[in-house]
This record gives C-alpha cells, structure tokens and sequence, in this order.
C-alpha cells in the first residue's frame, strides 16, 4: 500500500471543509535525505522549550526518570492509521488525533497534565517533510496542554501506529466508581458531532458540513479545567470515547448502579437533528470521538455546576439520574425505552 499523507499546512484548522491534499512522501524506492533515525528523533522531538523540575533523566537515557510530589494519574492511548484516523490524514491531524485524546483520560480523573511519553510506529514511507510537521504540531499541542514530552520509542511497520502515555498530578482522582443512586447524570458540551462528521472525513466529495463539526472530530478539546473543577463535586466522570452510551455503561458498572438518561434533555443543535432524523440518537448516544466528559454528581450541586459552566461558556447539561438497580444505562424517549442498535464503538 502506498502511504499516503497529506500536505502540511501552516494553519491546521484552515479550511477543513476541502479535501485533503496528499503528498509530501517518499515514493517507495526513492531514497530518503541522508539523516540518520536519531538525528531526526533529536529534529522532531528534541529541545523543546516546556521543561518541568519534575524530570530528573529525559531523553537521551534507556529510561526517563520522574520525580513527583503529588500522586501520578497515567493513561495510555493508541491510534491507529485507518482506524482512530483516516489514511489520509495530514501530519498535523495525526498528531491531533493521536495526543487529544490521550489527555483527555487525564481531563477524566481530574488531574493536572504533567508529562508524556511517545511510541510511534511509521512506515518506511514517511520522509522527514512529515515527520517534522507532526514534530510541530505535536510540540504545539504539548505547550498548550502543559504535558512536557519525556521519552519515547520509534520503530518502522506497516502502518502508523501512535501511542501517546500521559501522566498528571492528582490528589483525590475522579473515579468511574462513585456514582450514588439519587444523583444527577451531567454531560459537558454536545455529543455526536465527530460521529456525524466521519463520513464526510472519509469521503470529501460529500456535501460540506459545518466547520464545528469538523473541528470535532479532528480537534477535540479534552476537558482539563473541567475535570479539575468536578473534584469535589462529581461523584464519578468519565469520557466519552467510545459513545456517551456505552460510557456511561462502564460507569454504571463500575458504581453497581442504574443510570437513566432521557432523550429529550441530550444537549443537541438543531442542525444535526434536521440532518440525522430519528437516526440522531444513535449519533448522539453511540457515535463516540466526543471527548466529552459524563459524570454524576448529587442534586445539592445542581446550581453549582450550572454556574460552573457559564464560567467556562461550556455546556453542562443534566441528562439523567442515577438509581438502585442492576448496573446498567436505561434510555428513554417520549417516555418509553429506547433500544440502540449499538451503545458505542467496539474494536473486536
Ligand atoms: N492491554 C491492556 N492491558 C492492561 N490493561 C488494559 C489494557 N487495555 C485496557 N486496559 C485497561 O482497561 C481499562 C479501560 O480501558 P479503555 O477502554 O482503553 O479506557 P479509556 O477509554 O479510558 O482509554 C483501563 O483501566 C485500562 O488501563
Ligand atoms: C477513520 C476513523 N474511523 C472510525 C473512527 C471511529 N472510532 C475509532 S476508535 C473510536 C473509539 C475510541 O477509540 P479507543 O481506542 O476505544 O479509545 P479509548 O476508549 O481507549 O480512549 C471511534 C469512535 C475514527 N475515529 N476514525
Ligand atoms: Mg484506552
């Protein structure tokens, strides 16, 4: 298979309505700029301004060495090519695809980004055009988010396979354990967008849609500030990943309880509902790539979290409450339940 990225772009939220551009890659055969693997590891991914006292030994050693005064949260993400981003995809959007919603986890257990580690797998194919351009964008995204990048593995295969551990300081993490028959059921933001948007990703020759949706899926914005703000208010969060209804399943699970969400309250644009039909509720509910986060909290802070999100200008909806019950995630609409086709996005 020929691989095949796209240009790179100064400005990566740019026009994204248009069909990519795909080039910038060694044609197989064609011979590669004489830079040896670790002159371009150092290029892309060493000297980067945002240091942390924290990191004791960085890159260069067999092992980074951390010192922390706080408690670390760490997750680990993977993206696939032609799975968690499509073939195509430019070098910036990779690096999107892939970091985004590795921070999110953190943003999910209320912790404060700290440092992350990069595995990336590439094809022989990619050329340094590329791997500088996602170099870029990645160190971008790290000053922004405040994760200093600490260590990292490169090898060649097949496909592009990217795997992005972060680690963030938290005191009292938000679990997916807490949630308390009596408590109100809270979505951030607006799920479905990314969903709604993959077949035109997939296919750029499909009627333009609104750039938002767009920036959904190639540029969520994991809920850090947020996050941080639930301690002490939510009784369990998680993000949404997979779709806000099988999320919430591991949450019900995880707490032993029964979770309702009604249909009528799920923060919704009316676009989408024009667009989508009755099939927007599994859209909303199913679609996944939100990285939103769903949480519980008990109703004494329903005001609380409401001026929470006005101070943020981030919707804070309440969708559903939690009961006794066998753990699970019972929707309804109009009153009577509703069956998905499915609850989320499954790799198996
Ligand atoms: N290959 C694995 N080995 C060990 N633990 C795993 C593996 N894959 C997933 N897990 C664990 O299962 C849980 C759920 O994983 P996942 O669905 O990927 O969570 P998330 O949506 O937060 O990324 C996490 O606690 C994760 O650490
Ligand atoms: C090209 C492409 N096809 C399909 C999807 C949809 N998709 C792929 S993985 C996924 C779920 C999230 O990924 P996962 O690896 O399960 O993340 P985690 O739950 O571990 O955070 C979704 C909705 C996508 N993002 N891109
Ligand atoms: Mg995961």
């Amino acid at each position: 298979m020929d691989y095949a990225f796209g240009e790179t772009s100064a400005d990566p939220t740019h026009d994204l309505n248009q069909p990519l551009t795909v080039l910038s890659f060694t044609p197989p055969g064609a011979t590669l700029p004489a830079m040896t693997e670790f002159e371009l590891i150092e290029r892309c991914f060493g000297g980067w301004s945002l240091t942390d006292p924290g990191l004791i030994v960085g890159q260069g050693d067999d092992c980074l060495v951390w010192q922390d005064s706080a408690p670390l949260a760490m997750s680990i993400d993977t993206a696939v090519s032609g799975r968690h981003f499509p073939e195509n995809a430019t070098a910036e959007q990779v690096a999107q695809r892939a970091f985004l919603p590795a921070v999110s986890d953190l943003a999910a257990m209320g912790a404060d980004p700290a440092f992350f580690t990069l595995a990336l797998t590439l094809p022989k194919t990619v050329d340094d055009v590329w791997l500088l351009a996602f170099g870029r964008r990645l160190r971008e995204l790290a000053e922004q988010w405040g994760l200093v990048l600490a260590g990292g593995d490169t090898t060649s295969g097949p496909v592009a396979v990217i795997s992005v551990q972060v680690h963030g300081r938290v005191q009292h993490p938000l679990l997916r354990s807490g949630a308390r028959p009596g408590d109100d059921v809270w979505v951030s933001g607006q799920t479905g967008l990314a969903a709604a948007v993959l077949p035109n990703i997939l296919d750029p020759t499909l009627p333009p849609v609104p750039e938002h949706w767009l920036a959904a899926y190639w540029q969520p914005v994991p809920r850090i500030e947020l996050g941080q703000k639930l301690v002490g208010l939510a009784s369990a969060a998680i993000d949404v990943s997979d779709g806000l209804a099988a999320d919430l399943g591991h949450l019900a699970e995880a707490s032993g309880v029964r979770i309702h969400v009604d249909c009528e309250r799920l923060p919704m644009e009316t676009e989408l509902r024009t667009r989508f039909g009755e099939a927007v509720w599994e859209t909303v509910l199913a679609g996944g790539d939100d990285y939103e986060l769903a949480f519980t909290a008990p109703a004494e802070h329903r005001e609380t979290l409401g001026s929470l999100g006005r101070s943020f200008n981030l919707a804070l909806t309440r969708i559903g409450r939690v009961e006794a019950g066998d753990a699970g995630v019972q929707i309804r609409h109009n009153g009577r339940p509703l069956t998905l086709g499915h609850r989320g996005f499954e790799h198996f």
